[in-house]
């Protein structure tokens, strides 16, 4: 567990999933999956495109609360679809591999 200041992804996955095991009357959470997928996928849609507009914003502190929007939105999708965050975790240790082994081969380094 990280300290109480901090959650990282793999906990906030799990308490998304705990929240699909076990719903809770009122849980935004909850009304994510209550609605759907389309409502779920609209939502990715719509913090994808705040991100991007907050990049634009000089005030890093709109970035990173639209950041974590996103990420949150992009739990409940996983969670939706039935992927885990180690089935991502592990798809991104497959890429490191990949990309150390580039680094000698340059004409593969855009990768
Ligand atoms: N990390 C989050 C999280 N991030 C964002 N949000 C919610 O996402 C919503 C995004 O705001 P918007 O203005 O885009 O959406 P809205 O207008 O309220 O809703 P829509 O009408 O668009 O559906 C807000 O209601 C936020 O509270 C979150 N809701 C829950 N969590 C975590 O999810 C877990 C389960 O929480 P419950 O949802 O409370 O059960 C806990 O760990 C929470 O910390």
């Amino acid at each position: 567990m990280t300290k109480a200041t901090e959650q990282d992804l793999d906990e906030l996955y799990q308490a998304v999933l705990e929240r699909k095991a076990n719903p809770k009357k009122g849980s935004y959470t909850d009304y994510l999956f209550t609605k759907g997928l389309d409502k779920i996928l609209k939502k990715v849609g719509e913090e994808s495109t705040e991100v991007i507009v907050a990049s634009k914003n000089p005030e890093r502190s709109e970035l990173i609360y639209e950041t974590a929007d996103l990420l949150y939105h992009l739990m409940v999708l996983l969670a939706e679809q039935g992927v885990s965050y180690s089935e991502i975790k592990a798809e991104l240790a497959k890429r490191e591999g990949l990309l150390s082994k580039t680094k000698d081969r340059p004409e593969i380094k855009d990768l």
